[in-house]
């Protein structure tokens, strides 16, 4: 019962409408009560032989009206009860997705999507089942039962009702007893969908892996078992469903045989009419549905319960990266300086950054060059306010980036990443998505720059080709370019290039970085790469190792530094002659 506490407060912020949904299901109730009656009163007038004809009209237009009266107030209760719980799902789902869309990279590198994904099916399902069904089954257990149970009192008689009613508490007990166990299953169930739905998303997302490396009978091998695992428990729940409902019937049947003997006996011994039984019997029969009410009730609030709990988790988990509610609300423009002195990933001891420090006066640029997972994108990701638990300040503009509003900050930096996300739709939706009132001129401006115009006229529908799960797919280098296509449309006054023109051949390399200084003189840029020749013409060049600087200055410092960049550079540049004297021969 305590997920009804637990959801008072939508119950009291919806007072009204459930006022009226529990109103008419008490109609319906009391409503249900009559018919059972009429009928017995016609058998004993059948009975006596005693049946006029105006009281037999009179008894049936009771019926029929009794009959509409029903149908009113089971559709009053029907809407508002459904429609309240439908309106349940859609806040929570709502509260839910906003709160995903709030939260920070540790968050999602905790939960897995497949996870957040339960948690908003499943498990809101289940809830809107407590504020849906179990409210009704609530109703009906309490309200159907009880009427049924004061009809038989009052219009029968107690001490048949007493007798028929002597199984009904070992119900009671039952329903305790398999309602804590039902708990239990019901968790695991779910906690096994979810990796079941992770298994599922990382299979589907890496099918492509799976099969370049030939693992096809390995990945089903494993799903195989996930699958069996899940269906493992859930047949425990079936199996501990099943040992309830019989009970319930057997139960039930217990009812008849009891009452049949001791009402015959009534009859015959002349303390109740035949009629009497007759409704007797049709109000035992009303009681079974109260009574399996009861057995789902029990079930709804379990599952709903463990649901409510499994969501409120994810709603309590507070995004570490706090929007400042006095911070500055204008663009950020300017200065950038950089000047970490150390930070570590949540959970890691590992310094992953230490005493980062640079500053890039507006409209230049600054290189990050440096080994695989040397920190480059680290760097990168505290710009982008990803994480803020690191000791030192980012200023951009002469203010703390900690000391913007999110919305003022973050559309001042346009970030490409190695590896974008398409949406499934359109190329020209795709490259406005920062911008979606853009114009088709603007959009074709940013695609020039980008050095992707020719290659979407030569698609089958221009820029309304679509792309994404839904359309056709692009190769890396294009997916790089409307990415970079993106984020030039928005204009940045930061734009970061993140490993974002590794899949693009050096000719169409140089053509873009060309672009962009034309077009960004008085914009800064910082541009992370492995090819050198990406950062070249920056205005100073981080070479990063471990988390620190370990080299600076522009291309020929470093040049005459004689120290990594120059190892790696003359390197690159031979492979290029060698690449390109292997194509020329
Ligand atoms: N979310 C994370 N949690 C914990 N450690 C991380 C996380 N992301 C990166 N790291 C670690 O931080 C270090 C720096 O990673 P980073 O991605 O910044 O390197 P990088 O220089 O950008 O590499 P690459 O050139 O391959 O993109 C690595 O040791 C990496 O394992």
């Amino acid at each position: 019962m305590s997920i009804f506490a637990k959801l008072s407060w939508y119950f009291k912020e919806e007072w009204k409408t459930y006022l009226v949904g529990v109103g008419g299901l008490i109609l319906t109730a009391l409503l249900a009560i009559i018919p059972p009656r009429i009928i017995g009163l016609l058998v004993d007038a059948i009975h006596s032989g005693k049946l006029a004809a105006s009281t037999l009209i009179m008894l049936l237009i009771l019926l029929t009206v009794v009959a509409i009266a029903q149908y009113g107030s089971r559709y009053m209760w029907r809407t508002a009860i459904w429609g309240e719980a439908a309106k349940l799902e859609k806040v929570l789902r709502n509260r839910l997705f906003w709160h995903y869309t709030q939260m920070d990279q540790e968050f999602f590198q905790k939960y897995r999507t497949g996870d957040l994904m339960a948690h908003a099916t499943n498990d809101l399902s289940a809830i809107q089942r407590v504020a849906g069904g179990g409210i009704l089954q609530f109703a009906d257990s309490m309200i159907t039962g009880g009427t049924t149970l004061i009809a038989m009192v009052s219009l029968i008689d107690w001490r048949l009702t007493i007798i028929a009613i002597i199984p009904f508490p070992l119900l009671a007990v039952m329903a305790r007893y398999m309602g804590s166990k039902i708990h239990v299953a019901f968790r695991d169930s779910q906690a096994a969908f979810s990796r079941l739905n992770n298994k599922a998303e990382e299979s589907i997302t890496g099918i492509k892996v799976i099969k370049g490396l030939g693992q096809q009978e390995e990945d089903m091998a494993d799903f195989d078992d996930q699958v069996a695992q899940t269906i493992n428990i859930n047949r425990r729940v079936n199996r501990l469903d099943s040992l309830f409902d019989p009970m319930t019937t057997m139960i039930i049947s217990l009812s008849y045989v009891i009452t049949i003997v001791y009402g015959g006996y009534l009859v015959t011994t002349s303390q109740i009419t035949i009629g009497a039984l007759v409704s007797f019997v049709s109000y035992l029969a009303m009681m079974i549905w109260p009574m399996f009410a009861v057995d789902m009730l029990f079930n709804t609030l379990e599952r709903g319960n463990a649901s409510y709990d499994r969501v409120m988790d994810l709603l309590n988990q507070t995004s570490k990266v706090i929007d400042d509610p006095n911070g500055a609300t204008t663009a950020p423009r300017g200065e950038i300086d950089y000047d970490v002195e150390k930070f570590s990933y949540p959970g890691d001891n590992r310094l992953a950054l230490e005493n980062i420090n640079f500053k890039i006066p507006a409209g230049k640029t600054v290189g990050l060059v440096g080994r695989v997972g040397s920190g480059k994108s680290t760097i990168l990701r505290l710009m982008l306010r990803q994480f803020d638990n690191y000791t030192g300040t980012i200023k951009f503009g002469g203010i703390d980036i900690r000391h913007y509003k999110m919305d003022a900050l973050i559309p001042a930096i346009g970030y490409v990443p190695q590896d974008t996300f398409l949406f499934s739709d359109s190329i020209r939706e795709n490259i406005r998505f920062a911008r979606p009132e853009a114009s088709q001129e603007a959009v074709e401006t940013a695609a020039k720059k980008s050095d992707l115009y020719n290659q979407i006229k030569g698609m089958p529908d221009g820029y309304d080709t679509a792309v994404g799960e839904e359309g056709i797919s692009l190769s890396g280098g294009q997916r790089q370019r409307l990415a970079i296509a993106r984020a030039l449309l928005i204009n940045p006054e930061l734009l970061i290039l993140d490993d974002a023109l590794s899949a693009v051949d050096a000719e169409t390399e140089t053509q873009i970085l060309r672009n962009l200084r034309a077009e960004r003189k008085e914009k800064t840029t910082i541009i992370s790469a492995h090819r050198l020749s990406s950062v070249m013409d920056a205005d100073e060049i981080l070479v990063i190792n471990d988390g620190q600087i370990v080299e600076r200055g522009t291309h020929d410092q470093l040049m005459a530094n004689n120290g990594w960049y120059k190892e790696m550079f003359e390197r690159q540049e031979l492979e290029t002659k060698v690449k390109g004297g292997a194509q020329n021969g």
